[in-house]
């Protein structure tokens, strides 16, 4: 009996092919047309099966993921589990003060607490100082909202972005080319750098109601872009408007990250994307010019790769952070096509230039207002500048080294007031295990509330909240570990005592940790030292 046609056809073309023609008779009798129709449903089936199976899989992954997250979660000390902790949500609602939140519950549970910001987000906050040191150690990610908000605004880039494995070869490269630029550029440039300012506010507005944070956001602005661009930067007429652009992308950036499907529709986004293109255009400009006219990057890599030559032993690595920006054939190609390494790099660029700004800006306007409040600090400054630094000669750096009291105010101010009320970290992929009995589970927020660790009277004693920068010479600064920087960071080591090197943490600290620390530190202590040297700083109605 000849088979029924539906039996006859091959159940895939591969089959058919390989039934060696056994199937040949009954063909011509079905039709080739409904071999194929038959065979693209069963293939329309398999893989609508194989669709289902995927997302079946990933939604138990899930599943799995967040009943481990409740399991694990539950276990850390903390108020009752709810789907969000209410007393948190009152907080924020009314704008108000989280640390103080904190504090509280720090009080009530103990040095960790976690807390559910929903029922798949955990939050948990640490305050005791050798644990912080555990974790920060081993929680090597960063939030991915702090990526996406870097990658929105600056497109590819290699740092600030959620997995250390992706950053740690560009925080290497950053990190010799910073320690290059101290040595390098820096002396010369903090007078350049007052200048610009100074001539940017006199053609602006009357010098005698110089307001202090715009006043510190061009100190900032020039210091990191002069140790980006080199001297161009001081010449380029559109500096004002790159420096206005870089605050106004800083300032919505977090805003628009924070949606988890980008609002396209929403004009207010629009125009932000509009100005993150803006951003990069004149940032690809401002290179252009600085490899144009001064050939600065490339000269200043290099003499920075001899400089540092007892840290840096490979002087090809010095340039990798900065490779495709010195060729600038390398650069064309990023203009002209899509992604690139080169966009990385100008990613990279804009992403410093927006964490420098703000940070050092922020550091340096609190350093200023202290000045002008406490005349007594002001002498005690000058003094120890004069003390070093003679009228005849130019200040270097290391006469910055030697100003003790000058860094030392620095610190302190860094202390009392670090850039954010709390730093973030998360493990992506493994759990957490410190003091080997308290298991955080992967993928929980971490925190460390910086004004209760670096305002702890049991650390720092009962004048933890007051300004004092002598508290940072009882301990001797060790100065000789500024310049010994660890893998991949800029570690300054402040401290003999233990405790009090694990709760100053303005700048973080293990694998994440600030890669400008140092030449922050630095940076803004020259900036100061040569700005009192040169010039009265005091406020309105108040200098002689
Ligand atoms: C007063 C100035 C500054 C402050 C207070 C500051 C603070 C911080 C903090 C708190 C972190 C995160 C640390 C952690 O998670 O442990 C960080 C990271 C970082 N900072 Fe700064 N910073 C400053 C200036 C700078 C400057 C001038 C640069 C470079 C030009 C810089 C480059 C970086 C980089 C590259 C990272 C880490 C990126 C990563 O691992 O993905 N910072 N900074």
């Amino acid at each position: 009996m000849a088979p029924s046609c539906g039996a006859a056809v091959p159940y895939t073309l591969l089959g058919a092919l390989l039934s060696g023609g056994s199937y040949a008779p009954s063909w011509p009798a079905c039709g080739g047309r409904a071999f194929l129709r038959d065979y693209a449903r069963r293939g329309t089936n398999a893989m609508l099966w194989l669709g289902l199976l995927a997302v079946t899989w990933v939604l138990l992954r899930r599943i799995a993921a967040l009943l481990r997250l409740w399991a694990l979660g539950s276990r850390l000390p903390g108020p009752p589990a709810l789907l969000a902790d209410p007393g948190l949500a009152a907080v924020c609602r009314a704008g108000g003060d989280i640390t103080g939140y904190l504090s509280k519950l720090h009080g009530s549970f103990g040095p960790i607490v976690r807390l559910w910001l929903g029922p798949s987000q955990l939050l948990v906050s640490v305050k005791d100082a050798s644990l912080i040191k555990e974790m920060l150690t081993k929680a090597e990610d960063k939030l991915p909202l702090t990526g996406r908000t870097y990658n929105l605004a600056c497109g590819r880039l290699g740092l600030f972005i959620s997995s250390f494995e992706k950053v740690k070869s560009t925080r290497e490269s950053l990190n010799v080319f910073l320690n290059g630029k101290l040595n390098v550029a820096a002396s010369k440039s903090s007078f350049k750098i007052i200048e610009a300012v100074l001539h940017r506010t006199n053609s602006t507005k009357d010098m005698d109601s110089l307001d202090c944070r715009s006043f510190s956001q061009h100190m900032a602005f020039n210091i990191i872009g002069a140790a980006l661009f080199g001297d161009v930067l001081f010449d380029w007429s559109d500096a004002a408007a790159y420096e206005e652009l870089l605050m106004a992308v800083a300032k919505d950036g977090c805003f628009w990250a924070s949606y988890a499907v980008p609002p396209f529709w929403k004009p207010g986004y629009r125009r932000y994307r509009t100005l993150c293109t803006k951003l990069k255009t004149l940032t690809e400009s401002i290179i252009r010019k600085s490899i144009d006219q001064n050939g600065e990057l490339r000269h200043n890599n290099l003499s920075s790769c001899k400089i540092s030559e007892g840290v840096v032993k490979d002087p090809v690595r010095c340039t990798s952070l900065l490779d495709g920006m010195i060729s600038g054939r390398g650069f064309d190609g990023a203009v002209q096509g899509p992604l690139s390494s080169e966009e990385e790099i100008c990613g990279n660029i804009v992403g410093l230039m927006l964490h420098g700004i703000s940070t050092s800006a922020n550091l340096l306007c609190n350093i200023l207002t202290r000045l002008v409040l406490f005349p007594k600090l002001k002498d005690q400054l000058h003094a120890d500048i004069v003390a070093v630094h003679t009228e005849s000669s130019e200040l270097v750096m290391d006469d910055v080294l030697k100003m003790q009291f000058v860094l030392a105010t620095v610190c302190e101010s860094a202390r009392l007031l670090p850039a954010g009320p709390l730093l973030q970290r998360c493990s992506m992929q493994h759990d957490l295990t410190l003091k080997s009995s308290i298991t955080i589970p992967a993928g929980a927020i971490l925190v460390v509330p910086l004004h209760l660790v670096q305002m702890d009277a049991s650390i720092w004693g009962n004048d933890a909240c007051q300004f004092n920068p002598s508290r940072f010479l009882q301990k001797d600064i060790d100065l000789g570990g500024i310049l010994a920087a660890h893998k991949g960071s800029n570690g300054i080591k402040l401290f003999t005592e233990r405790d009090k090197s694990d709760s100053f943490l303005p700048f973080g600290s293990g694998n994440r940790a600030c890669v400008g620390q140092k030449f922050a530190v630095l940076g803004i202590s020259m900036l100061v030292a040569s700005l009192l040297h040169s010039y009265e700083v005091c406020c309105d109605n108040c200098c002689a």
